[in-house]
């Protein structure tokens, strides 16, 4: 059987500011975080994962903890997006049962800087 990949994105806001960093984003500002939420599975027979049940994951694992958020008081490290997507991998990869399983996830800080996880 094909194993195939699906991807749901979403978007959040939260403002953060970088610790022992020296720039303007040592300041508090926001982003418009964007969330790239990659599965691989069987296709069996005709869905991976219905795209509704990742959104349900996802916005109770995760968008509920960030989304209109200031995120130096959510985490307990330096809210920089390498983090931010390694917190967000490890808080989802329980959250899909075999066969499906999380293949990447992507977290856009603004249009041009993003970091991802892979599997
Ligand atoms: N490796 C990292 N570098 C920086 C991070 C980070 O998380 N990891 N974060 C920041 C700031 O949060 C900043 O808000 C985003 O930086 P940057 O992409 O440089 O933002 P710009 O608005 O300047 O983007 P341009 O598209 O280049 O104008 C800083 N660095
Ligand atoms: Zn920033």
């Amino acid at each position: 059987m094909r194993q195939v990949s699906i991807t749901k994105i979403f978007t959040f806001d939260s403002a953060h500011k970088l610790i022992d960093y020296n720039g303007p984003c040592a300041q508090i500002h926001g982003h418009t975080y964007r969330l790239e939420v990659t599965v691989c599975g069987p296709l069996a027979p005709d869905m991976i994962i219905d795209f509704y049940d990742i959104k349900k994951i996802v916005e109770n694992i995760v968008l509920s903890k960030v989304d209109h958020q200031f995120l130096n008081d959510v985490v307990p490290f330096n809210p920089t997006v390498e983090n931010m997507v390694v917190w967000m991998a490890d808080l989802l990869e329980p959250a899909f049962a075999e066969p499906v399983k999380l293949e990447k996830i992507r977290l856009w800080e603004n249009q041009s800087s993003y970091a991802e996880v892979t599997w």
